[in-house]
């Protein structure tokens, strides 16, 4: 059974909401899922793990969140090579900016990311909550 993370940071629910759906896709897919506020995730768990979902909103002017986010995910980064990922997060206003910054990031640190960067305006709806389930099902 494959082991996965889910990563992430949310200050108003939509990327936890984003990170639930991941989780559920992941375990219905039948893996074995543990999920992390950011805060308590750090670079020497990223071996534990089969693949991670690091899930982060549009902060800043298009950037991760600096305070908690960033600075994991950054010392993370070393680790990456190799590793099976996938990235989501929610954005108000911009154009997904921040998650093609991101995207080319990990793919710079040699990550596989197994499907393109989920994002969803706001609150995810349906649709979102589906490409959530499938980006934990291709991590599985
Ligand atoms: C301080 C701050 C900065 C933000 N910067 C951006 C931004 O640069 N681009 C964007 O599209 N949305 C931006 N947003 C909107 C958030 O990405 C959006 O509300 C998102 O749904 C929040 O996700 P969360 O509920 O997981 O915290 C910003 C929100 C805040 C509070």
């Amino acid at each position: 059974m494959s082991k996965v993370a889910v990563v992430y940071w949310s200050s108003t629910g939509n990327t936890e909401a984003m990170a639930n759906a991941v989780a559920e896709g992941a375990k219905a897919a039948g893996a074995e899922v543990i999920s992390f506020e950011s805060a308590d995730f750090s670079a020497d768990k990223v071996d534990e793990f089969d693949a991670i979902a690091f899930g982060c909103p549009a902060m800043g002017d298009e950037v991760l969140e600096e305070d908690e986010f960033e600075p994991m995910f950054s010392e993370c980064e070393a680790k990456l090579s190799g590793k099976k990922i996938g990235l989501f997060g929610s954005y108000g206003w911009g154009d997904g900016e921040w998650m093609h910054n991101w995207e080319d990031k990990c793919k710079e640190d040699g990550a596989v990311l197994v499907a393109d960067g989920v994002i969803c305006q706001e609150e995810p709806d349906d649709d979102a909550v589906e490409s959530c389930k499938a980006l934990g099902k291709a991590l599985a």
